[in-house]
């Protein structure tokens, strides 16, 4: 248990916010010395560490047959602006703690177990998700590198380029998916139903998915004193508008989600009238459909919002997800294993997405969860029991067993 916990607070403290919780931008300071840490860890345990072009790290544990498809189990060790110390830290300390556990009881996998760090879950630098199991599935294309731009205006090419990465080797090392038999993620909930159901592991059977929007509304800078209401050219307003647009109509559906995380308001003075405002717009729902036509609508009241005002905008769609349905065969392994140790659990879907929806486009995937205290994530407040962990692990433990010996 300290070991865990010790596990945890280490990582916490590489993190470019001193005080409110951790941020952890892929391909900062901060984000390489996570991963050296957890290289640390996986020499520790003998493992066969390597890197890909993109950033993704693994450490593979040889099995008796290696030549046989893969089982693979990871997660993430990037978090975003003021996140919290569990969200995906939690995974892949499970992960490197079921081999050891593994070691120790001197089990020996037959096919390779592989524990897998992938680079960059958190949409936080570039405004889209995993970028890192993305390239490894080959669903990063040439053109990303050069349209995927951070806030210092540095494309994914040039962050690469500078981190001794290259991006042309990216595209030739996709994985062939037919190398791995599964993949597991264990994670944070990130959500209360467990702990309103007093269970302790979630089986995940669905995760949603994100169409992220970036929008960027143009007006007319001008002085907030003396420019007549009638003659502006205001993009706040409109953004306004927008933000409102964007709750009416994911309320109307109880599995949708819609949120503007981030808005940004230049030049940003209190006596100018905006140049522009640049909104983030993340659209979620575990049906494809409905979130498709939230989003249709959304364009089309957006469109009629701007010819109101005589605005142009920029409506730019980062990221285009579908929903991904679990490995069904795995995930009742999975809940035997767990009626077997006795340990509450519930069948359910996820709002958050994770490297595991992306796995599961080509790969046999399953996510299990742990509890999230109230529910909170992606906050400093995040926080999940050494206990709940330890639980989660024992069920992960047993499936990476039963999976690796046959
Ligand atoms: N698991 C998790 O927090 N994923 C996030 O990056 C998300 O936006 O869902
Ligand atoms: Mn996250
Ligand atoms: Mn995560």
């Amino acid at each position: 248990m300290k070991r865990i916990d010790g596990h945890i607070e280490t990582l916490a403290q590489y993190t470019s916010t001193i005080d409110k919780g951790v941020t952890r931008i892929v391909y900062t300071e901060e984000d390489k010395k996570a991963k050296a840490y957890l290289k640390k860890l996986m020499e520790e345990l003998s493992l066969a560490i390597h890197e890909d072009q993109i950033g993704n790290i693994f450490g593979v544990w040889e099995g008796s047959a290696p030549n046989l498809p893969q089982v693979w189990v990871g997660s993430h060790s990037d978090a975003p602006t003021n996140g919290g110390k569990f969200d995906g830290v939690v995974g892949l300390i499970a992960a490197l703690e079921s081999i050891r556990i593994l070691k120790s009881q001197g089990f020996q996998p037959v096919c390779d177990i592989v524990v897998v760090i992938f680079a960059a879950e958190e949409p936080t630098r570039f405004g889209i998700g995993c970028i890192g199991s993305r390239a490894l599935l080959g669903m990063i294309k040439e053109s990303d590198f050069d349209s995927w731009v951070d806030e210092t205006n540095r494309t994914l090419r040039e962050v690469l380029l500078e981190n001794n990465k290259d991006p042309v080797r990216v595209l030739d090392e996709s994985l062939k998916p037919d190398r791995i038999k599964s993949f597991v993620e264990l994670h944070i909930e990130q959500a209360v139903v467990l702990e309103r159901e007093k269970a302790v592991i979630g089986l995940v059977d669905v995760i949603a998915a994100p169409t992220e929007i970036q929008l960027v509304i143009h007006g007319e800078q001008r002085h907030a004193g003396s420019t007549p209401m009638d003659l502006r050219k205001d993009p706040v307003p409109a953004a306004s508008e927008v933000v409102l647009l964007v709750e009416e109509l994911t309320k109307q559906n109880s599995t949708s989600v819609g949120t503007v995380g981030k808005m940004t308001i230049k030049p940003g003075t209190s006596n100018v009238i905006a140049e522009k405002v640049e909104l983030s717009i993340d659209i979620r729902d575990i049906n494809k459909e409905i979130k498709d036509s939230i989003v249709l609508k959304m364009k089309q009241e957006v469109s009629k919002i701007m010819a109101k005002r005589g605005l142009f905008y920029n409506w730019e769609v980062k990221g285009d997800d579908f929903p991904s349905k679990m490995d069904e065969a795995n995930l009742q392994v999975i809940q035997q294993i767990t009626e077997r140790l006795e340990l509450p659990y519930k069948v359910m879907p996820s709002g958050a997405y994770h490297d595991a929806l992306i796995m599961s486009r080509k790969v046999r995937t399953n996510l299990i969860f742990v509890p999230s205290k109230e529910g909170i994530s992606h906050a400093p407040e995040e926080f999940t029991s050494t206990e709940e962990i330890t639980s989660g692990i024992k069920v992960l433990t047993e499936f990476l067993k039963e999976l690796s010996y046959s």
